[in-house]
């Protein structure tokens, strides 16, 4: 079957800035505009106010608000609002000093506590620990008295009890990265410690940190009105802290005189807390859970209007039901996936249509991309937070289980379907050893007691070609090599006897060897259980080897499908060909592939060509 023409690539998904991404948050803009007009009140305090901050008028003294003092006058006969105005440049510099404090200490030792480890990790580590336990106001108050009341210093000081927290961030965050491929190949090119920790590793924290500063100078500015609520800093200073603890003696008999610094502070407070959660939005520092408005959006552009006769061909579905529902192990009909980014709709899977019957073993392949793994993610009910789903139906084991709640559709996964993740490593705990690992799901998801489930544990490594099941139940996974685990994996997958089967690319993280014997394995243990397998992968030696039928996938579409052989005689579609010949460069192994080529003079064709340009590749054939 060819599908009708469609669109060859999706719209390109533009970046926006993070300053236009904020500006859409209405929340994130109130709290900036807020903060704004405050930093503006503490700059132009000179000429906004009306009178000098220090200015004594007895006759002022606790005036209500009126008569040239929009907010009357303090017990000492000064005028509040001017008092007011001149606090808001102590509070604001004194919150700059605490912040870049804590930046220029917790920043570069947490960066390269988290890049170097060892020895600066620890000595960091103890450093930040030893001053996560000092009581900071006693510390505070003892610098006040032994620096006579410098606020500078005292600022400063604060700066250092809160470096901590920058410290955490970056270190946790630079760890993480430290281990990513790009920063080992930029040291294989050569590239100095000092210019990666200048580059990358800064690059990577800068996210977290800008969301800490905003928390952080909300946290000064507390903490500096409690000094000052003390008594701390010098009295020709106005300032909010020391115009609450005028109010604070007040209270009772001039409550006003008390209520505007404390509006002043709660809110800028406020206001920092908000932009600083706007931004851990914006910059996902948290984790992604799409509002549900944003999903419904997507929900709506994905089921679009029906399709008419002649319509959009990127509105139908495209692929063949070979089965009918109820005989099908997997039947997914007219299924899309989309994602809302700032841009619109992002679609990945743009109506497909596929089933397997049981003891079937039907191969999605397709390019990078093409959306064969969020397919896959759809029936395993695993999509990323950001992703939303619709389809006219997907029936596992002859049922509909589209439309059941998630908590249902979880209870499928371990029972009626078994999967078979892509990297071996990353999917076992390293934490647990395999027993524990393998063990816990049969108790927990089969009911069976612990001595049952270890034999049955045992009795699946053992079927999965595992000769020493003892040793390996015992080891953790890092003591295993990446064959074994996949067979652990494998294991796992089939120990609750499942109807379907998925695999995703489930031989791309093992060597050529190995691969051959995990394709092996898997085709046995599918006959043997009578499951039907659904196996995702890039590469058509790997459908040549073991499957049964084809789905091939371009752009979130099926552009052809149809029984192994067929395909490989005569691929109808062009991009299919493509895949082909591209399959036979890096292909061993494989009984079917060798029978097509001796009996399809067009593959041979392609052979040759593909030989010609890696140079005597043939020989190896
Ligand atoms: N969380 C996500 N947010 C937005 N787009 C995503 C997300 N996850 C995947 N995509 C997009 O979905 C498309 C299909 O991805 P998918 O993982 O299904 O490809 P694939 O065919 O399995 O390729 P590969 O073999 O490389 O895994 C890609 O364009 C990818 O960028």
């Amino acid at each position: 079957m060819t599908a009708a023409p469609f669109p060859a690539t999706l719209a390109p998904v533009k970046r926006i800035s993070l300053w236009r991404r904020y500006l859409r948050r209405p929340l994130g803009v109130v709290a900036l505009g807020v903060l704004m007009v405050v930093v503006a009140a503490a700059v132009l305090a000179p000429w906004l106010s009306p009178f000098d901050p220090n200015l004594v008028d007895f006759k002022l003294t606790h005036a209500t608000p009126g008569d040239g003092h929009p907010l009357g006058g303090d017990s000492a006969g000064r005028d509040i609002l001017s008092r007011l105005l001149y606090g808001a440049r102590t509070t604001l510099f004194g919150a700059v000093i605490t912040c870049v404090a804590g930046l220029l200490l917790g920043v570069p030792a947490g960066v390269a506590a988290g890049y170097f480890g060892g020895v600066t990790d620890r000595v960091c580590s103890w450093i930040s620990d030893a001053l996560q336990s000092v009581p900071g106001m006693i510390v505070l108050l003892v610098v006040a008295a032994g620096t006579g009341q410098d606020f500078a210093v005292l600022m400063v000081a604060l700066g250092i009890f809160l470096a901590p927290g920058y410290y955490r961030i970056t270190r946790a965050r630079a760890l993480a990265v430290r281990r990513e491929p790009y920063i080992d190949a930029a040291r294989v090119a050569g590239v100095t410690n000092p210019r990666i920790l200048r580059t990358h590793m800064l690059r990577a924290v800068y996210a977290p940190i800008v969301v800490q500063t905003a928390l952080t100078a909300g946290i000064a500015i507390g903490m500096q009105a409690g000094l000052q609520f003390l008594g701390i800093g010098s009295a020709s200073t106005p300032s909010w802290g020391q115009m609450m603890n005028d109010g604070f003696k007040n209270m009772l008999t001039y409550p006003l005189i008390l209520l505007w610094p404390s509006i002043a502070l709660g809110v800028t407070i406020a206001a920092l807390a908000f932009i600083g959660s706007t931004l851990a939005d914006l910059i996902s520092v948290r984790t992604e859970q799409p509002a549900r408005r944003a999903r419904l959006r997507v929900r709506q552009a994905l089921a679009g209007p029906a399709p008419a006769p002649g319509d959009l061909p990127d509105r139908v579905s495209s692929g063949t039901h070979e089965h009918q529902a109820a005989d099908c192990a997997l039947r997914i009909e007219n299924l899309r996936v989309g994602y809302a980014t700032p841009t619109g709709v992002k679609e990945v899977v743009r109506g497909v249509s596929l089933d397997a019957a049981p003891g079937e073993v039907l191969g999605i392949v397709g390019e990078s991309g093409s959306g064969k793994t969020q397919t896959i993610f759809t029936v395993l009910d695993l999509l990323p937070s950001g992703g939303t789903a619709v389809a006219d139906g997907i029936w596992v084991d002859g049922r509909e289980v589209g439309r059941l709640p998630s908590a249902e559709r979880a209870t499928l996964l371990g029972r009626s379907i078994g999967y078979v993740p892509q990297e071996p490593m990353s999917n076992l705990d390293p934490c647990y050893t395999v027993e524990r690992q393998l063990v816990e799901p049969l108790r927990h998801v089969h009911g069976l007691s612990k001595t049952a489930a270890r034999a049955r544990a045992r009795e699946v490594l053992v079927r999965v070609g595992i000769t020493d099941p003892d040793r390996v139940l015992a080891s953790y996974p890092h003591q295993i090599s990446g064959g074994m685990a996949q067979r652990v994996l494998i294991a796992g997958a089939v120990a609750g006897r499942p109807s379907l089967l998925v695999a995703d690319e489930p031989t791309t993280a093992l060597d050529v060897t190995v691969q051959a014997e995990v394709l092996e394995l898997l085709r046995e243990l599918q006959q043997e259980y009578g499951m039907a397998l659904v196996i995702v992968t890039h590469n058509f030696g790997v459908v040549a080897d073991i499957c049964d039928r084809v789905v091939v996938m371009k752009d979130g579409r099926i552009v052809e499908t149809g029984p192994v052989e067929r395909i490989f005689r005569h691929p109808e579609d062009p991009y299919t060909a493509e895949l082909i010949s591209a399959s036979l460069d890096d292909t061993e192994g494989r009984h079917e592939l060798d029978e097509a080529w001796d009996r399809d003079p067009r593959l041979d064709a392609d052979l040759d060509r593909s030989a010609a340009h890696v140079g005597g590749e043939d020989d190896a054939r």
